[in-house]
């Protein structure tokens, strides 16, 4: 039998009629329906247990199934009394902030069996290519940010995942490294769970990744959708997921997330291999992001101060790039980016362990075919493979999760600096992309050598070992709880 598509209550403050109606993309409250009911007035009196509906939703009229977190039926225990229908979900402003409400309806107890079936037609649409009641394992950096991860979790995302039903397992991370043994280490991880939830920075889920990568059957464990609640100073990989840094709306995003595959890199430094999911930097970004330590008093203004501090000493970052590009001019990348957009490959493979190096280590020799450029004066190195790097930085637009292709920019010292400005200025919305100073390469494979005795280097905002590194490029190899499907970028 067909679900029912609409079902009668009464609001619990006023005893009104109203038709709960499932529309196409919302839930609509339906006012044409509503008139005084003295009948339902009267068994209102005996209630007082839920609270009242939100006025607010019920002049809004409708709450799209994106925001319905749950709904479910407290059946009554007398004849005399009527069930009450309960309906969580997330307000969102246009902005993409959330907060967590309810809204409640009488239900006449001869209609409790219809309004089952439609609490289950409601469920069916608001979870419609998502599992419910997800079993998400938590991982909380209590340092994260300014150390406020868990407070805000306990604030803001708890109370979403509770409505929402799902089954939550918190850890707190003791010390660096922790979570990558606790990924890499836990038995059941695949049976157990739906998602790894990082609640902090960035350096967490590159951690996730890096513990997935060491378990015996890590391409496998790579299926296991990876995501973030923005906790942390960095918070790059939610912003691209989600679209927006509201931990509220992140969770609801969670709630909601659909698993997308994404690329991810290898890369081999000294005798390690490790993985990295976002970016790859060395020159000017590299040392505002970790060679300014000593101005964190200033807060986030410490990176655009390092920079320009950078830029007017004109800071050179002497290096060897040898890299394998795949497409260099802005035309061909544009093109490139238009086939690649609604890409929906899925890695596959006979074999259960990491993918073997197609290019080998970095103590390998170079391969023939990559291009090498010696440069005395680069100021800046940066390859990513998400268009994000913070809320105002679009610095890699043409960025697609599973394209098969990390982004390369490189710019030189000796160009003027007015133009050096520019670019970091366009940067903000990624109209730098076409600025003829800089160079944007989609490559698959690179190493870079430094030739400094020191300075910094970042791969996924985590510090490195200043010493050369190769990386290399799997495509799809990775899963990430996205909240569309897709990154949340305007493309190029
Ligand atoms: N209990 C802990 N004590 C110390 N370090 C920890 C602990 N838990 C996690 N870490 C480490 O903290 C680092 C930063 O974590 P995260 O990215 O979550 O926060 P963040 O605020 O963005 O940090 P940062 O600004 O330092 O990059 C990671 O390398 C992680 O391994």
């Amino acid at each position: 039998m067909p679900l029912p598509d609409s079902i009668v209550g009464y609001t619990q403050a006023d005893g009104v009629r109203v038709r709960l109606l499932l529309e196409d993309r919302f839930l609509l409250i339906d006012h044409a329906q509503m008139y005084s009911s003295q009948q339902s007035l009267g068994c209102l009196s005996s209630i007082s247990c839920v609270s009242a509906p939100s006025t607010e939703i019920l002049q809004q009229n409708s709450i799209i199934y994106f925001n319905v977190l749950w709904a479910e039926l407290l059946p009554s225990t007398l004849q005399s009394q009527p069930a009450v229908l309960t309906i969580d979900y997330c307000k969102v402003k246009n902005d993409k902030k959330a907060t967590l409400d309810r809204v409640s309806f009488l239900i006449d107890v001869q209609n409790e069996r219809a309004c089952e079936a439609w609490i289950e037609n409601l469920l069916k649409r608001s979870y419609r290519n998502t599992i419910r009641n997800k079993r998400l394992f938590v991982l909380i950096n209590p340092f994260g940010g300014q150390g406020t991860a868990m407070t805000r979790y306990k604030k803001y995302s708890a109370p979403i995942l509770a409505a929402a039903r799902c089954r939550v397992e918190e850890i707190e991370t003791k010390y660096r490294g922790h979570a990558a043994e606790i990924i890499e280490n836990m038995e059941g991880l695949e049976q157990n769970y739906d998602a790894i939830v990082c609640c902090s920075g960035d350096g967490i889920p590159h951690e996730v990744f890096n513990g997935l990568s060491k378990r015996t059957n890590a391409a496998t464990a790579f299926k296991m959708p990876v995501c973030q609640l923005p906790c942390g100073s960095g918070n790059a990989l939610c912003l691209n997921l989600v679209g927006s840094n509201d931990l509220s709306f992140a969770t609801l995003s969670v709630v909601k997330g659909i698993p997308i595959s994404v690329d991810l890199c290898s890369l081999t430094q000294d005798n390690k291999r490790y993985i990295t999911f976002l970016s790859q930097a060395l020159g000017m970004i590299a040392d505002c992001d970790l060679g300014t330590e000593n101005m964190r008093w200033m807060g986030e203004s410490r990176f655009t101060v390092g920079l320009i501090m950078r830029v007017l000493a004109g800071a050179k970052y002497p290096c060897r790039v040898s890299v394998r590009i795949l497409h260099e001019s802005r035309t061909q990348i544009r093109q490139v980016y238009q086939e690649h957009k609604n890409n929906q490959y899925i890695y596959t493979s006979a074999h259960t362990q990491l993918p073997d190096l197609k290019y080998g280590t970095v103590h390998d020799p170079v391969p023939e075919d990559w291009k090498s450029i010696d440069s005395s004066s680069l100021a800046v190195f940066y390859v990513g493979k998400m268009p994000w790097m913070s809320s105002d930085a679009l610095f890699f637009p043409a960025a697609l999760p599973r394209d098969g292709y990390l982004d390369m920019v490189l710019i030189d010292s000796s160009i003027p600096k007015k133009e050096i400005f520019t670019i970091l200025l366009g940067v903000a919305e990624g109209k730098h992309f076409d600025s003829k100073y800089l160079h944007y390469y989609k490559v698959d494979a690179y190493r870079i050598e430094p030739k400094a005795h020191s300075g910094y280097i970042s791969i996924d905002g985590e510090s490195f070992n200043f010493a050369p590194f190769q990386v290399e490029l799997h495509t799809g190899l990775g899963t990430m709880l996205s909240r569309t499907g897709e990154f949340q970028a305007p493309g190029i």
